[in-house]
């Protein structure tokens, strides 16, 4: 069973999320997802992310064991930490997306919500080593929420989807936000693109892994962590 955790606390995301995440696995393949009962309700800041990790963690460490996990926010926040506590492998959308996105053509562009989440992506880019492949990461600056509410938020992700085509001569799309994941399909037609939602890769990724027989090497930076006591409310939390 793969758990996906959607780090922030909207319950609709996460049902949208389990959807896509139902639809990328096979027949013998089991997946759920759940929320946090604490942390913010979307991540668009710094700020919103590391309020977002202890309530991840809790999912990660607590509830229903799995076989692997997904990190379902396109942050990757808390990727390292979970690693480290976690029974099977971690996947983040982001490092899932773009490494998908390096085996279907020569460069990419990331659409994302905030103008103010780009930096992350950019940073994360560096991180997984997709520079070469990356054009660029561009916003379509729909706050995550107002992806469900807001009637003009799809044409704005297809206006810069169209950008990143035109301008940046991408040849791929990722989706840069866990809340893009159900327009995936409809951008792929319209565009005639490879769109990449990083919630069905990162599932499809860690399914893969799991069938290989392959988990988090224990050996060195991702070993468990060293045991301490942890005061204060992260005891509460099942954190200690
Ligand atoms: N760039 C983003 O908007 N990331 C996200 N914030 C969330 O709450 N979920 C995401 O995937």
């Amino acid at each position: 069973m793969i758990k996906v955790v959607n780090p922030n606390t909207t319950e609709s995301m996460t049902r949208s999320i389990e959807a896509s995440a139902r639809r990328a696995v096979g027949p013998g393949t089991s997946v759920i997802a759940v929320s946090p009962a604490m942390g913010p309700v979307s991540i668009e800041s710094h700020y919103d992310e590391a309020l977002s990790v202890p309530g991840l963690l809790t999912e990660i460490t607590g509830g229903a064991s799995a076989d692997g996990y997904v990190i379902a926010c396109f942050g990757d926040p808390g990727l390292d930490a979970a690693r480290e506590v976690a029974s099977g492998p971690v996947v983040g959308i982001a490092e899932a997306a773009m490494r998908a996105a390096t085996y279907l053509g020569r460069s990419f562009t990331v659409v994302t919500t905030l103008a103010r989440t780009t930096g992350r992506a950019q940073e994360l880019v560096d991180r997984y080593g997709v520079r070469p492949y990356c054009r660029n990461v561009r916003a379509c600056d729909v706050p995550v929420l107002e992806l469900e509410t807001d009637p003009g938020a799809r044409g704005r992700i297809v206006a810069e989807c169209r950008a990143a085509l035109e301008t940046d001569g991408a040849e791929v799309i990722v989706l840069g936000c866990a809340g893009m994941a159900d327009l995936c399909t409809a951008l792929t037609a319209e565009l005639g693109v490879p769109v990449v939602d990083g919630v069905a890769a990162a599932v499809a990724a860690v399914e893969g892994l799991l069938r290989l027989g392959l988990g988090t090497s224990r050996s060195g930076e991702y070993a468990p962590p060293p045991s301490k006591p942890y005061q204060g409310a992260l005891a509460h939390f099942g954190l200690a």
